[in-house]
């Protein structure tokens, strides 16, 4: 059999696409690809060995340092180290929170910053401007076709009216241009010169983490200047920012005249022209922002928007206590690009991982996806939030979800305007937008503002519950099959004993918290002699918020610290 095998070894050195059949072959398949080559030179000879040896470094070095990374997530891990995922669909407010964990833990970092997000801010105002031109010129096209198609006399006075607008809307347009063409450049050095096909055209555009530092500082700035959070006593302008700020100023007036223009406001009114909350809100703010010396206000930074493109990590050192003195704690960020394209990216981060805040703005349930206009954003949400509690890696992971854009204050209710107390979600629903004509499960429930939050919470913690029961399932199968529990107690998970406290999820007001998962019992052998034993489980904190009110969001913040420490030392406690 081996003379056999031997005499059929092919001609040396092979043809290597008539590779012989590996039954028939003796060598190893590996040694058949990396065998030397049988004539060859001295000089050849050298410079392969060369490069093998270079080869072996480079693989010693990816060893080392896969080793490094481990000793330091080790380390990391025994010095109490909280990671923390950032999750969600886009624009559900991930980087506001980070941007705000960012203001309690490290503002000098935010205020070194400040002037960057002047960039992000301008261009953030290039985008709204040709948003509602765009939607004034589509909307004039289609009134003056639905005119032609009745064909009414030349003299009609809604024609005649349109006209005016045309021209009204030309000549604003044509006094912007000088601030609207600095639109590429902004974005050029925003993305740092990466070309995005995938950005959005509407509104996005991508930038990776450290974006800031691609913008040309002066370098004799002193950040020390700048003494009070949104008050800078500088009055250095950053140089690429300080030309278009220039321009800004001239037109600041001819802006507020397009935001304030009776046909703009109608199609607001008429919600033909939907703005995004930080369009709307640089337009509505631009006699402030249009002025010499502009600096952004924290405000100004958390209203901002740029699309995250990958994961970006931030490190904080927390207070044992949330804030204020006491030991600290490291605390790693993982802020993700929450666009479908993007979310593939997130997996290799769930090892590890402590906790997990999920943002769902449940706001959002008149709109639909950028990237599929078919699909509705809180059912995109509310399926992205199931895929993530049904995580395997994510089984034992606390989670944290964030009902963002859906704050509504009853204390300041008394006090002020709607406006200041409430956030997008109540706004929507004060001015008669109707869940049920986009979420049609709603049915005739009231579209008031304590229905709409407790139907949408209740279908969230139903993801979780449901994800629970299958990793309770899958793990007392899995004890089943190792011979630790008999196979016909794995039915007991179902007892109404074992998933009592699951189903007894503890209904909280809007702005409570809970803990939807009550300790249950996996009935394992070792357990069956013990009699049942708690075991730990994963714990679902929920809140609504809303990110861009940082007095609230804050206040969020500590409390979710402390309770992924109490949870921590409850796990401590039943290790
Ligand atoms: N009114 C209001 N606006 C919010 C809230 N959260 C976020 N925003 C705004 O929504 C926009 C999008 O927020 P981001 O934090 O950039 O969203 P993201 O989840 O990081 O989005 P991607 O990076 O694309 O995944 C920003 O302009 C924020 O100011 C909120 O709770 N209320
Ligand atoms: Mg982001």
């Amino acid at each position: 059999m081996h003379a056999l095998a031997s005499s059929r070894r092919p001609a040396y050195p092979p043809n290597p696409l008539i590779r012989p059949a590996s039954l028939e072959s003796h060598d190893d398949p590996l040694a058949f690809v990396t065998r030397p080559p049988l004539h060859e030179s001295p000089q050849e000879r050298q410079a392969r060995l060369r490069a093998e040896h270079d080869a072996r470094l480079h693989s010693e070095a990816i060893d080392a340092k896969l080793s490094l990374e481990r000793d330091q997530i080790r380390r990391r891990k025994a010095a109490g180290e909280v990671k923390l995922l950032l999750l969600g669909q886009a624009e559900s407010g991930k980087s506001t929170l980070q941007k705000q964990f960012q203001f309690l833990y490290a503002p000098h970092s935010i205020n070194n910053e400040r002037t960057s997000w002047r960039a992000v801010i301008f261009l953030n105002i290039i985008r709204s401007i040709k948003v509602v031109f765009d939607a004034v010129f589509l909307n004039l096209d289609l009134r003056e076709q639905a005119h032609s198609n009745q064909r009414r006399p030349a003299s009609s006075t809604s024609n005649i009216s349109d006209d005016v607008i045309r021209l009204d809307m030309i000549n604003i347009k044509a006094r912007l241009e000088p601030f609207l063409q600095f639109e590429d450049r902004l974005a050029s050095q925003l993305i740092g010169g990466i070309q995005l096909s995938s950005a959005t055209p509407k509104k996005g555009f991508y930038v990776r983490s450290g974006w800031q530092w691609n913008l040309p500082h002066r370098s004799d700035r002193s950040h020390t200047d700048i003494t009070n959070l949104g008050r800078p006593s500088t009055t250095e302008l950053d140089e690429m920012t300080e030309p278009i700020l220039g321009i800004l100023i001239e037109c600041g007036g001819e802006i507020h005249t397009l935001r304030t223009h009776a046909f703009v406001q109608r199609l607001i009114q008429s919600r033909k022209l939907k703005l995004d909350e930080w369009s709307d809100y640089f337009l509505v703010n631009i006699r402030r922002i249009a002025t010499p010396n502009y600096m952004p206000t924290d405000s100004d930074i958390l209203r901002a928007r740029v699309q995250t493109m990958g994961i970006s990590e931030h490190q904080f050192t927390v207070s044992q206590n949330g804030v204020g003195p006491g030991s600290s704690l490291p605390w790693l960020l993982y802020d993700v690009g929450g666009s479908r394209g993007q979310r593939h990216t997130w997996a290799p981060f769930f090892e590890d991982a402590t906790a997990v805040i999920f943002m769902a703005p449940i706001s959002a349930f008149d709109q639909y996806l950028d990237e599929d206009y078919r699909v509705n954003r809180v059912q995109d949400s509310l399926e992205l939030f199931g895929q993530i509690v049904e995580n395997e890696l994510l089984r034992d992971v606390h989670m944290v979800l964030f009902f963002s854009k859906s704050l509504f204050s009853i204390w300041r209710s008394m006090l002020t305007s709607m406006e200041d107390k409430a956030d997008i979600l109540a706004k929507k629903l004060e001015q008669g937008v109707e869940v049920t004509r986009y979420i049609t499960s709603y049915g005739t429930r009231p579209n008031t503002y304590h229905e709409v939050c407790a139907y949408f919470k209740e279908h969230f913690m139903k993801m979780c519950t449901r994800a629970d029961k299958k990793h309770a399932e899958a793990k007392v199968a899995k004890l089943a099959g190792k011979g630790y529990i008999h196979s016909s107690s794995s039915t007991q998970i179902h007892r109404p004993g074992a998933m009592k406290n699951a189903s007894s999820s503890k209904q909280s007001n809007a702005n409570g918290k809970d803990n939807i998962n009550g300790k249950r019992d996996v009935n394992g052998k070792e357990k069956e002699k013990d009699g049942p034993k708690e075991e730990y489980k994963r714990a679902l904190f929920t809140h609504f918020t809303s990110m861009v009110d940082t007095k609230s969001t804050q206040k969020i913040i500590v409390a979710v610290h402390d309770s992924l420490l109490r949870e921590s030392l409850k796990h401590a406690k039943l290790l």
